[in-house]
């Protein structure tokens, strides 16, 4: 069960797993996503979040603290390898979701994804990777759930069917006003559709908020090298005596600088190219 208006919400949350790696995939997260969002969840590999999606899914136990999400009956999880039944055609798949979640199945959702993509008598095991996706999204969305939790949804799609899906998919969410949490490395693909940014990097939270929050505390200035304080250095170059920097601003900024506003790739690169470096 989630707060009022929170769709998920973690309280230090860790997660370590067995076996011979024995680090911590996830550790001391702390974050609260409003119910109605669309997160990017953003992180180098082997960052955590897959191990965060699968710990809000319900599938895996927390090792210390807490996550809480709706009820499983609520909420859709589609894993980075897009789990079907091999053996199943893709009408008989679809026939599993609506037998699976009976009164609230969303047919036309369903078939809106599958548009005339594919043929319902194909065998799933017979399909390619992005024509899985589109199986998973169908049985997702046709889930009419309230938290969308989706692990590099788009990563198998051709250009056209990742632009598509992914209208179609917001659309979708806005109409419903449901909660969505969608990693991905493709960060133009984050651009115009989230609203809100969670970045993690080895185990742990960087970057936690509303994207036009986050953008709006950040400046990206060019000019000569000087020092910066008080504003927060997240990522600083310099060539001879120039230096390019993007700042975390206290306050406005004053100086022979030329600032521009950061569009949301050139933030998630600094942090990234940031968080390199600093300690997990
Ligand atoms: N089943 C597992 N057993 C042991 N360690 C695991 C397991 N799954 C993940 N890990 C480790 O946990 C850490 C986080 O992995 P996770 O898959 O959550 O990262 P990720 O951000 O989703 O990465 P990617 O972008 O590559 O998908 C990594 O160090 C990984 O090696």
């Amino acid at each position: 069960m989630t707060r009022d208006g929170i769709a998920l919400e973690a309280d230090l949350l860790g997660k370590k797993y067995g076996g011979r790696s024995r680090g911590w995939a996830l550790r001391d997260c702390d974050f609260a996503l409003p119910a109605g969002r669309v997160c990017a969840l953003v992180g180098p590999n082997g960052a955590g979040k897959s191990t965060l999606l699968a710990l809000a899914a319900g599938l895996l136990r927390p090792t210390e603290g807490r996550i809480e999400a709706p009820a499983r009956e609520h909420l859709a999880y589609v894993a980075q390898d897009k789990p079907l039944h091999p053996r199943l055609t893709v009408a008989d798949t679809l026939r599993m979701g609506r037998e699976l979640n009976p009164g609230r199945w969303d047919e036309t959702a369903a078939r809106r994804v599958m548009a005339d993509a594919l043929d319902p008598d194909a065998v799933v095991r017979t399909l390619s990777g992005g024509q899985r996706t589109r199986v998973a999204l169908a049985l997702a969305l046709g889930k009419r759930a309230e938290l969308l939790l989706l692990d590099e949804p788009m990563a198998d799609l051709d250009p056209l069917a990742r632009h598509q899906l992914m209208g179609l998919l917001m659309a979708d969410a806005a109409e419903h006003g449901t909660t969505v949490v969608m990693s991905s490395h493709i960060l133009t693909e984050l651009e115009g559709s989230c609203d809100h940014l969670l970045l993690l990097h080895g185990g742990r939270i960087r970057l936690d908020g509303p994207v036009d929050e986050l953008l709006a505390a950040h400046t990206l200035l060019t000019g000569p090298v000087a020092d910066l304080a008080p504003h927060t250095v997240v990522e600083s170059r310099t060539t001879g005596r120039q230096l390019t920097a993007m700042i975390r601003r206290q306050g406005p900024v004053e100086g022979p600088w030329e600032t521009r506003d950061p569009s949301l790739e050139d933030l998630l690169l600094a942090h990234l190219r940031t968080s390199e470096g600093a300690p997990a």
